[in-house]
């Protein structure tokens, strides 16, 4: 059978936000070169009108890794929407090797690759591109049926789970639940880039800093961003106000990981989240709901940036 093609494009050059490989630390650790591997989009739709990948239950599945906070999000909204069952998951092991993501279903709540029976990540971009030049990131979106890679960036899934498997939803209240409304969207991308650059990979820049100088503007960046995020939920239960949306998926996957691992190992040590007053019962409340409960795993988070 002819390999279906694939929506191969290629962003330029980016580091990765969640690379213990690449992570220097302020107390000693010799700093290391940025990435300059490009991170290649895949970016194939799942939609009614799509010729190649229609939704349908059981088709799907994901890879992910339960340390990086782009592949924990999309387990939330597969979570959130009810398509646990519908949309199936594989788990590699939490250390990120030179080989790249690697499966290993000996280890605590790791599984093998169920699906092609791969032994890492590498192997199934590999099957889809041969040569293949990019990094072998998490989350991958995976078609069963024509066995090839639909999509490989977070926000894409992100968003083609919330809209694309309305039939699919577990219940009424889950196919109702719309984390990206047209009229906040201007908003909810606005908000997503500061947290994302700001925060998201202002704690790296910090933790990575060599000079007191980059340190202090990560650092500084950082606690701009949480104040300004304390101050929102000052007056509104999530970012946009009453409904939970995408933005507070993204912002839980770096709040979990913040007081465990950002404040003690990349120095971002002003304050932890447990001191603000909004943004610790707000993080409590999602920490509280059962799809934020079962994507997070502290040990796979905590032993991914052990080195
Ligand atoms: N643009 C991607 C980024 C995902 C990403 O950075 N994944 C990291 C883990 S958090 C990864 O798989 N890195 C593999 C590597 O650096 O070799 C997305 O949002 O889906």
């Amino acid at each position: 059978m002819q390999k279906p093609r694939v929506n191969f494009n290629a962003v330029g050059v980016v580091y990765s936000t969640c690379n213990r490989r690449r992570v220097a630390t302020l107390s000693g650790g010799r700093p290391k070169k940025p990435s300059t591997l490009v991170q290649a989009a895949i970016r194939g739709t799942i939609s009614d009108d799509s010729a190649e990948f229609r939704p349908a239950g059981g088709r799907y599945h994901l890879y992910v890794s339960l340390a990086c906070p782009w592949a924990q999000r999309t387990l939330i909204v597969r979570n959130l929407k009810g398509l646990d069952d519908v949309i199936t998951a594989d788990v590699v092991h939490w250390k990120l090797t030179d080989s790249g993501w690697l499966f290993d279903d000996w280890a605590p709540a790791c599984t093998k690759d169920s699906v092609n029976g791969y032994k890492g990540l590498e192997q199934i971009y590999r099957h889809v591109i041969p040569d293949y030049k990019g990094k072998f990131t998490v989350p991958v979106l995976w078609d069963k049926q024509r066995n090839t890679m639909v999509n490989n960036k977070s926000k894409d899934i992100v968003r083609m789970l919330n809209a694309n498997f309305r039939a699919f939803c577990r219940t009424e209240e889950q196919r109702q639940l719309d984390l990206y409304p047209r009229h906040l969207r201007e908003q909810i991308d606005d908000l997503e880039d500061v947290i994302n650059s700001d925060l998201g990979q202002g704690v790296y820049k910090a933790g990575r800093a060599i000079t007191d100088h980059t340190y202090q503007k990560a650092v500084g960046k950082v606690f701009d961003t949480l104040d300004m995020l304390d101050n929102i939920l000052s007056t509104k239960k999530y970012l946009m106000g009453d409904n939970l949306t995408e933005v507070d998926v993204g912002l839980y996957t770096v709040l979990v990981r913040f007081d465990r691992i950002y404040y003690t190992k990349f120095k971002c040590n002003r304050k932890r989240i447990a001191d603000y007053s909004n943004l610790q019962p707000y993080f409590q409340d999602l920490a509280t709901k059962s799809p934020f409960i079962e994507s997070t795993n502290f040990e796979h988070i905590e032993k991914f940036y052990q080195v």
